[in-house]
């Protein structure tokens, strides 16, 4: 099991990432995407969830048509782990 990141650790993990806010009310880290349209949306989701699946680690997501929300959080050590900031580093990386 992944611990769920504290402290100092937890800063400089979630320093080496941009954009990802803290969810309010639980411990969990989110970010909004906008595409040029569906198409655009919908291939970005497509490369996520392919490495997602590949990871074992999965977003929590919503699209509306050119935007894509994303909450990431490691449900079996209920907080941000390590696992989360690598997963949103994959997801920057293919936006
Ligand atoms: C059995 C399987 O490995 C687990 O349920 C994985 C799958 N994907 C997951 N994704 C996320 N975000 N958190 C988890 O704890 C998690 N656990």
């Amino acid at each position: 099991m992944t611990a769920k990141l504290a402290g100092k650790a937890r800063s400089q993990a979630l320093a080496t990432i941009k954009g990802w806010k803290k969810v309010r009310g639980r411990d969990a880290i989110q970010k909004s995407f906008r595409f040029a349209d569906f198409n655009e949306a919908w291939g970005f989701m497509t490369r996520v969830a392919m490495a997602a699946e590949k990871a074992d680690h999965h977003p929590e997501w919503s699209n509306v048509y050119n935007k894509v929300e994303i909450v990431l959080s490691t449900h079996d050590a209920g907080g941000v782990s390590l696992k989360d900031v690598a997963l949103a580093r994959v997801i920057d990386a293919v936006a």
